[in-house]
């Protein structure tokens, strides 16, 4: 199971996330709704991981705020100028990996705020990814139940979504699927099996020219259902065409109000899909998305990334599929859908639990809250310590014979974790 999820199911209403505090906590702690509270329930984590991930998130929060390295003897106290009030489940994300590895949380807000690119997959992530056969136009000398019977078949032993909708067309029209031999499924090519001695060949165009297949008697009918958003597909029997094949994929409910908070926040969105260009730009005309990338091989997705860091852009990836996690892993920040793929999950560093696209435009306004309280805390610590250290080392002794107390340095100390956990709960407020 994802620890990475129970972690949320856990948490109720508002977590302090202290990276020094949480390595500490190995027993899974109770949360309940405005009361703050230390730690997380994960008790799944060893001792040892937690150490050592305490250790990396201190780096990386000093290393990040690029502090000179003197401060360094005053790591604890300025320690607490890293405590985050995060309410994981208001904004529906999760740190993917094990939850010892909170540190990819710090990381990933840290370089949310800056990101102003989001490449985004269409199936699954953009749209529900759940599709289904809406058209099946067959060439001359097949019959619709032909083609859809030998399809099925041949799709059996896929998983890919695709197949997966025609075998389901096939069961919904009482259509029995016979048995395959070599079946073999390039990833984002499509599918091609042996079905009663007969060959079957399923994907796009350049999958059936690969084959030898011509598609233009139907290339037009396809188009046609490309127009409006649907991923159509060929059939090739025996070295000819035998149909073409409409499935659509309906756009999740939440994605209109996800691109618009996008839009708000000024981040640029690429849809990026193995789908045909047709249908990739009816899908991004009606979300209202400008760039796409489409006929994408899974092995180039990681690579449009990639370009546009090049670019100097800070890119984050959403995606849900096997072809998407090196994508997710070269992003700035990986971000997958919990209704996708594990493997998707294990790549990228946070996942939004119901594949919620929201989440991400509130994690992006959690992100910017969060970099500025830390900031405002950094300050605080840095001041007292600017201020109390001098003096406790005798700068005003020659003058005015004031010097620090241990006890007055303590209070201040004291005072000083206070006023930046007083700013930190103020992250509480914001609105998300
Ligand atoms: N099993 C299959 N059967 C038929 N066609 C397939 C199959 N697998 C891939 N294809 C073809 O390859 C294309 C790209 O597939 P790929 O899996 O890369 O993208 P996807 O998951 O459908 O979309 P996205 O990249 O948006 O998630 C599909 O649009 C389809 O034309
Ligand atoms: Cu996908």
């Amino acid at each position: 199971m994802q620890s990475g999820r129970r972690l949320v199911e856990d948490v109720e209403g508002i977590a302090a996330l202290d990276p020094l505090k949480f390595s500490r906590e190995l027993d899974p702690l109770r949360l309940t709704s405005g009361q703050l509270g230390r730690g997380l329930a994960q008790p799944q984590v060893t001792q040892t991981h937690l150490a050592h991930d305490r250790e990396r998130t201190m780096q990386r929060w000093l290393v990040s705020e690029k502090l000179p390295g003197r401060i360094n003897c005053h790591s604890e106290h300025v320690g607490d100028g890293f405590i985050a009030v995060l309410d994981l489940k208001r904004v529906g994300i999760v740190p993917s990996a094990v939850a010892g590895r909170t540190w990819i949380l710090a990381m990933t807000l840290e370089h949310m705020e800056k990101v102003d690119t989001l490449v985004v997959d269409k199936t699954g992530t953009l749209t529900e990814g759940r599709p289904a056969v809406t058209a099946i136009v067959p060439a001359l000398d097949f019959t619709e139940t032909e083609v859809l019977r030998l399809s099925a078949s041949a799709e059996r032993p896929s998983e890919h979504p695709l197949a997966i909708a025609i075998v389901e067309a096939a069961e919904k029209q009482g259509i029995t699927t016979a048995p395959v031999t070599d079946f073999d499924s390039p990833t984002g090519k499509g599918a091609f099996s042996t079905v009663e001695g007969r060959r079957v060949v399923l994907g796009s165009a350049k999958f059936l020219a690969e084959h030898g297949i011509d598609v233009a008697p139907l290339a037009e009918q396809a188009d046609k259902l490309r127009e409006d958003g649907a991923t159509a597909i060929f059939a090739g029997i025996d070295g000819k065409v035998a149909g073409t094949i409409a499935i659509a994929d309906p756009v999740k409910a939440t994605t209109p109000e996800a691109l618009a908070g996008l839009k708000e926040e000024g981040i640029r969105v690429v849809m990026l899909t193995g789908d045909n260009w047709t249908t990739a730009k009816a899908v991004a005309r009606q979300l209202g998305i400008d760039e796409v990338e489409a006929e994408v091989l899974p092995e180039q997705k990681s690579a449009v990334v990639e370009k546009f860091k090049r670019e100097g852009r800070v890119v984050a990836m959403a995606g849900d599929g096997v072809n998407d996690a090196p994508a997710l892993a070269a992003a700035d920040v990986g971000i997958a859908m919990g209704t996708g793929t594990d493997v998707a999950m294990e790549s990228a560093g946070v996942t939004l639990l119901k594949g919620d696209l929201t989440g991400i435009v509130r994690a992006h306004r959690l992100s910017r809250a969060t970099m500025r309280n830390i900031r405002q805390n950094l300050f605080f610590a840095f001041i007292y310590n600017a201020l109390g250290v001098p003096v406790a080392a005798g700068v005003l002794y020659p003058f005015f014979g004031i010097l620090l107390s241990p006890i007055i340095a303590a209070a201040a100390m004291a005072l000083s974790s206070v006023s930046v956990i007083g700013n930190a709960v103020r992250l509480r407020t914001v609105k998300l």
